[in-house]
C-alpha cells in the first residue's frame, strides 16, 4: 500500500458564470514511500489541485485519500477529525514557486516559526532550526534577512522550515519555476540528497519535464484534470503511450526551442522531422548510418542530447528524413524495432497530424 492513496478523487469548481469546472478529474495515484513522484502538464492541468488535496488544503468533491495508512476521505467525506488532521498535516511538508518566507523576520526565525507548536523549548527550536539550514547548507546566512538572499537560497530556507517538523512526505509545487537553471539544478540535487538521507517522499509538481529527468522515479502527466498516463519515468520516457506524453518526453522545451530558432520551411511531402528517444544501453548502433544502409533514406540531424535517468544514458535525436511516403513509413517500421521511440513532429516542433 502507498504512503499516499488517490481514489477516483474529484475536485470541481464553479466558475464565474455557475458553470461547473472539473479542475480534477477521477485520478487515482499512489506514491510509494520514498517515490519521488513527478506531476506534470501544462498551466490550468490541475497539478496543483490535485496535490492539495493530499492534506485537504483542498478538499474533494469526491473520492477517497488516504495518507500513512490514515483515512482522510472516503466517498467525498472528510473521515479524519480536524484535530487529526492538523497534527497530520505537520507531517506533510510543502515548498512553493514564491517561497512564502516571512521578510521581517530573520532566516532563522523563518525557520523556527514552523516549530512553534512543537512543544520544544526556545533554545531547542533555535539549535533545531540551525540545524536544519545546516542541512540545506545556509547556516551561515541564519540571521540574514530573507531579501538578502537569492531565490535558490530562499528556496533552501523555505525547504529547511517544510523539514522542520520532520515530516514523511515533501509537496513541491513548481519550487523552481522561478529560479535560474543553475539554482533549479541545485535544488534539485538538494531534494534528491534529502529524500535519500531522509527517507522522504516526494512530490514534485512541475510544467518542466527535464526536472522530473533529473531526480523523479516516476512520473504522471496530467492535462484537463487527468492523469493520462503514469508509470516508471523510464517506461514512460521510452515507451510513451500518449500524444502529450511523447512531445513531453523528448528533450520537450529544448527539442521544440531548437527546431522553433531553426524556422524552418513548411516541409514538403517527401520530408519528416523525427523525435528519436532511445536507451543508449539497448541501441548500440549508428541509427542514422544504419537508415540510410538498410533503408536508404538520408537522415540530417538537427539536434542531439544524452541524458541520464537513474544513471541510464537516454539519447535524444531530432532528425529530418528525406523519402517518400513508404520510406517514411519503413524508417519508422526501422525504428521501432530498434527499440527507438519515435514520434513524428511538424516544422514547428508541434505533433504532426
Ligand atoms: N479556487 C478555484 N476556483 C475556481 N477555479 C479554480 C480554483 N482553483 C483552480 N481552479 C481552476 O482549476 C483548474 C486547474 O487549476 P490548477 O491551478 O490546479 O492547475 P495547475 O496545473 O496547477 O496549473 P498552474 O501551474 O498554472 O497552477 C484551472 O482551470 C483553474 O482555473
Amino acid at each position: 500500500m502507498g504512503i499516499v492513496e488517490l481514489e477516483h478523487v474529484n475536485v470541481d469548481f464553479a466558475d464565474k458564470k455557475g458553470k461547473v469546472v472539473h479542475a480534477v478529474h477521477d485520478v487515482n495515484l499512489t506514491v510509494e514511500k520514498g517515490d519521488i513522484y513527478g506531476i506534470v502538464g501544462f498551466s490550468g492541468a490541475g497539478k496543483s489541485t490535485l496535490v492539495r488535496t493530499v492534506n485537504l488544503l483542498q478538499k474533494p468533491t469526491a473520492g477517497n485519500i488516504r495518507v500513512n495508512d490514515t483515512d482522510f476521505v472516503k466517498d467525498g467525506k472528510q473521515v479524519i477529525a480536524n484535530k487529526n488532521l492538523q497534527l497530520a498535516r505537520r507531517k506533510i511538508g510543502m515548498i512553493f514557486q514564491n517561497f512564502n518566507l516571512l521578510n521581517e523576520i530573520s532566516v532563522v526565525d523563518n525557520v523556527s516559526f514552523a516549530l512553534k507548536h512543537s512543544g520544544l523549548k526556545e533554545k531547542e527550536i533555535k539549535e533545531k532550526s540551525l540545524n536544519l539550514l545546516d542541512l540545506v547548507d545556509l547556516k551561515e546566512k541564519a540571521n540574514f534577512y530573507p531579501a538578502q538572499l537569492s531565490g535558490g537560497q530562499q528556496q533552501r530556507v523555505a525547504i529547511a522550515r517544510a523539514l522542520a517538523n520532520e515530516p514523511d512526505i515533501l509537496i513541491s509545487d513548481e519550487a523552481t519555476s522561478a529560479l535560474d537553471p543553475q539554482n533549479t539544478a541545485q535544488i534539485l540535487s538538494l531534494l534528491k540528497k534529502l529524500q535519500k538521507d531522509l527517507n522522504l517522499t516526494i512530490i514534485l509538481i512541475t510544467h518542466e519535464m527535464g526536472a522530473v529527468k533529473k531526480i523523479c522515479n516516476k512520473v504522471a502527466l496530467m492535462q484537463s484534470g487527468q492523469i493520462i498516463e503514469k508509470g516508471n519515468l523510464r517506461d514512460v520516457v521510452l515507451h510513451p503511450q500518449n500524444d502529450l506524453t511523447k512531445s513531453f518526453v523528448g528533450g520537450s522545451l529544448e527539442v521544440i526551442n531548437t527546431l522553433k530558432s531553426l524556422n524552418l520551411d513548411k516541409l514538403n511531402d517527401n520530408e519528416a522531422i523525427y523525435q528519436l528517444v532511445y536507451s543508449m544501453a539497448n541501441v548500440t548502433k549508428t541509427i542514422i548510418i544504419d537508415l540510410y544502409r538498410q533503408i536508404g533514406v538520408e537522415a540530417s540531424m538537427l539536434y542531439g542530447n544524452v541524458e541520464l535517468l537513474d544513471d541510464e544514458p537516454i539519447g535524444t535525436l531530432l532528425v529530418q528524413v528525406k523519402g517518400d511516403k513508404d520510406k517514411q513509413q519503413a524508417t519508422v517500421d526501422f525504428l521501432r524495432k530498434e527499440k527507438v521511440a519515435v514520434t513524428r513532429l511538424n516544422e514547428k516542433g508541434d505533433l504532426y497530424e
